[in-house]
């Protein structure tokens, strides 16, 4: 997609690509210029401080902040920017992505962090909610919008495939 990014998607590692890679597909087929990027708030802290800091000069307007485990990204960006951060709790091994869904969700009042799903419905969600946060001032982005909403309810059979 081209012209500036209007989304980040952040992400703790490159292990959570797979799971982020639905919110980038998402807004690939709304035509919504996104930058992925790996961003630790363990393991690359002053990259994170730097993302968090810049990205409004950077052009963003959303933040889309996917991790496991541990999942400090997405508290620790909203904490350093006032652009939306929607919050994406990858699943984890060890526990099923409960660790990262509560350590994601549970964010003080003052600093929200917008949280979806675990894995990978959750990030095809950021994708579309970052897309409607857009389309608030793009009338063009929602008709797109509008449209892929009508293909898919168009896409759903009225009765089941007999079961063979
Ligand atoms: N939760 C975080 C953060 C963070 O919150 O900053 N940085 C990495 N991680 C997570 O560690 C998990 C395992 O990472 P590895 O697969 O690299 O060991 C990933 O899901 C990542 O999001």
């Amino acid at each position: 997609m081209t012209g500036t990014p209007r989304v980040a998607i952040i992400m703790g590692s490159q292990s959570d690509w797979p799971t982020m890679q639905r919110a980038a597909e998402m807004l690939d087929k709304l035509e919504v210029a996104y930058d992925a990027r790996i961003v630790s708030a363990h393991r690359t802290p002053d990259r994170l401080v730097a993302f968090a800091k810049g990205a409004e000069d950077e052009g963003f307007k959303v933040v889309i902040a996917g991790a496991g485990g541990a999942a400090h990204l997405p508290g620790m960006v909203a904490a350093m920017t006032h652009l939306p951060v929607l919050g994406v709790p990858v699943q984890s091994r060890a526990l099923s992505g409960q660790d990262s869904l509560l350590s994601i969700v549970q964010m003080p009042a003052g600093i929200p962090v917008g949280t979806l799903a675990i894995g990978e419905a959750g990030a095809a969600n950021a994708g579309l909610m970052a897309a409607a946060i857009l389309a608030i001032t793009d009338p063009a982005l929602a008709d797109r919008l509008k449209a892929l909403r009508a293909a898919q309810t168009e896409a759903v059979a009225e009765r089941p495939v007999p079961a063979t």
